[in-house]
């Protein structure tokens, strides 16, 4: 019998050990019910059926490739029971634990090491968050494009940062390869000769996982409307990438992509219940259009006497998936207003925020600790951050600086999406400080890349400083500093040692005294307060002492100066 990797909402595609934890955390609400497809095997080496469980009961293919009824009553089995006899997929409702159950994960390791030969037995083992998982063997696929004449990343360069992402995601990455072609493969992403050698690669290095660096098509039947309207479309059907190479590749390997191991890791690192959702939306937002055709080995396998029943299954599933979408969305939403009502009250105190926005591992997080003394994890791997924290500096003006996730190139616009929520603190402040890697080699490129998502994002009109960080890294760091004194936008600094933030923070309040009005006002002595926060939130220049008061002469948070427009006496803006 067949093998399917069906699991609509099999979080993570790689470190398994790690799913449970993170779908535990998207199940806040008890009405929210998780479902997953899972293989399930009745002993230690052999699958014996494909079990579906849906809210409405469950579909079993026994091995002699009968199909039960889909109402068939679910066993209610303990959960460590169906854990370990799931082929890694954990594939029962959440419970509240964390921890996946002990036994299950010492049966699943037990049953990889004995696999192993006893050398392989002690590298493969990684402590990873004080947990002992397996470390997958990973070997890398890109395209370059012939012709391509587009400035961004070149091939060899965009299969790094992939081998970066990998090792984020706790992978070993044991090789890998490229192919120059005018377009990509609509079959098999690459050419059937490059397809022969990573056959022969799978098999020397003993690989699990191949990864490709642009996202594989999942297979979508392409619409009588497209077809008409768009006939450069190669054939009725797009061709399905993804599933002809696991075909192709064959046994345990597993195929994914670019946009997955982002999805990984962003799943692995999701902290907070928000950050949680957000990647679970965009998880089964990547899964939809894959779910095409991966019922149809039903058919095949029933001997075609259940004609149709693929094409229906999908449609269940489908539909199934797009009321969890929906219902995830509506989740989103409501901590959305959460965080709203949170920076309304923030508001209410004028003080002025500093968005951190740059590619990720370009020292963000690193930047806020130093100036806010904050303790976000700030750390040599890519997407540290999910999350975004609001701290107050703490040297000298006051200025709310908040830390957000980093952009890469290829963003998967299905995560900008789903992070739109997140990153609208980023539309919202008044300066954006675009942090930027200045000891990387590819800075620029990485640069067009951020400011390609910030486009995106409709930040056009909020004012930027550019911060050139990890100075004390660069080749050559006097000629950056020298380099960038030529431009009054960009500071160049160290947030590892300390170089440069005081003029950081300069620059800051210059930029933000763009974004202030020009006050006069006569504050009474009975509104003492009020002084002490035009000290907080603006820039005083001057203050007079007469009969009847303060007189104030400073720029302030156009939001601050309505408050004091009864005491204003002139105001030029
Ligand atoms: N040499 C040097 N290293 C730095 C500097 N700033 C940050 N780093 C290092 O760069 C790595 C990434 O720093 P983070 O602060 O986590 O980067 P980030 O931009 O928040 O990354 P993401 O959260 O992944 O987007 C860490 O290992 C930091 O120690 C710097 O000024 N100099
Ligand atoms: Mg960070």
């Amino acid at each position: 019998m067949s093998l399917c990797f069906c699991s609509i909402l099999k979080p993570s595609f790689l470190n398994r050990e790690l799913d449970s934890v993170s779908r535990h955390r998207l199940a806040p609400n008890p009405n929210f019910k998780p479902y997953q497809l899972c293989n399930l095997r009745i002993d230690d080496n052999d699958f014996c059926s494909i079990k579906a469980v849906h809210t409405d009961g469950v579909g079993v293919l026994y091995p002699d490739d009968t199909v039960s009824d889909r109402t068939t009553p679910v066993d209610a089995q303990p959960q460590d029971q169906v854990d370990a006899t799931a082929d890694g997929i954990i594939g029962t409702a959440m419970e509240e634990s964390h921890e996946p159950p002990l036994r299950t994960r010492a049966k699943k390791m037990e049953g990889k090491k004995a696999n192993l030969k006893d050398s392989d037995k002690e590298n493969r083992f990684k402590l990873r968050n004080g947990r002992e998982v397996f470390e997958e063997k990973a070997y890398l696929v890109g395209v370059a494009r012939k012709g391509d004449n587009d400035i961004s990343f070149g091939i060899e360069d965009s299969l790094s940062e992939l081998a970066q992402l990998a090792d984020t995601a706790g992978l070993f990455v044991a090789g890998s390869t490229y192919q120059n072609l005018v377009a990509p493969n609509p079959r098999t992403y690459i050419g059937s000769g490059k397809v022969a050698e990573i056959k022969s690669a799978i098999q020397a290095f003993d690989i699990e996982t191949v990864i490709f660096d642009d996202e594989l098509s999942p297979g979508m039947r392409i619409s009588m409307f497209k077809r008409v309207l768009l006939p450069t479309y190669i054939s009725f059907f797009e061709e399905r990438q993804l599933r002809n190479l696991e075909k192709t590749f064959g046994g345990d390997v597993r195929v994914c992509d670019r946009t997955a191991l982002i999805l990984d890791i962003f799943n692995q690192r999701a902290a907070t219940r928000e950050a949680a959702l957000q990647v679970s939306l965009a998880q089964m937002e990547y899964q939809l259009p894959r779910l095409t055709k991966m019922w149809s080995h039903l058919e095949r396998q029933a001997g075609g006497q259940v004609k149709g029943m693929g094409e229906k299954q999908i449609e269940v599933d489908k539909r199934i998936l797009r009321d969890q979408i929906g219902a995830l969305k509506k989740e989103i939403e409501s901590v959305r207003k959460h965080r709203k009502q949170y920076r309304n009250r923030r508001f209410a105190i004028p003080v002025p925020v500093v968005s951190l926005v740059g590619y990720t591992n370009a020292g963000k997080s690193t930047l806020l600790n130093r100036l806010t003394g904050a303790d976000v994890l700030a750390e040599d791997k890519l997407f540290a951050t999910l999350d975004p924290t609001t701290r107050r500096t703490k040297n000298g003006k006051e200025f709310l600086l908040t830390d957000t996730v980093g952009f890469i190139q290829k963003l998967p616009t299905t995560l900008i999406a789903a992070f739109r929520a997140t990153l609208e603190e980023i539309s919202e402040s008044s300066l954006l400080v675009h942090v930027v890697d200045i000891s990387h080699p590819l800075a620029e490129l990485q640069i067009d890349a951020v400011d390609k998502v910030l486009e995106e994002l409709d930040t056009s009109s909020i004012p930027k400083l550019i911060v050139w960080n990890k100075v004390d890294n660069a080749k050559d760091p006097d000629k950056i500093r020298s380099e960038a004194k030529k431009n009054p936008d960009i500071v160049c600094l160290s947030a590892l040692t300390g170089e440069g933030l005081d003029e950081f923070c300069n620059a800051v309040q210059e930029k933000l005294k763009d974004t202030m009005v020009w006050v006069e006002a006569l504050i009474p002595f009975d509104k003492g307060e009020l002084l002490s926060t035009i000290h907080h939130v603006g820039m005083v220049e001057k203050i007079e002492y007469v009969e009847n008061g303060a007189l104030v002469r400073a720029h302030v948070p156009l939001r601050f100066a309505r408050l004091l427009t009864p005491m204003r006496q002139t105001c030029v803006s």
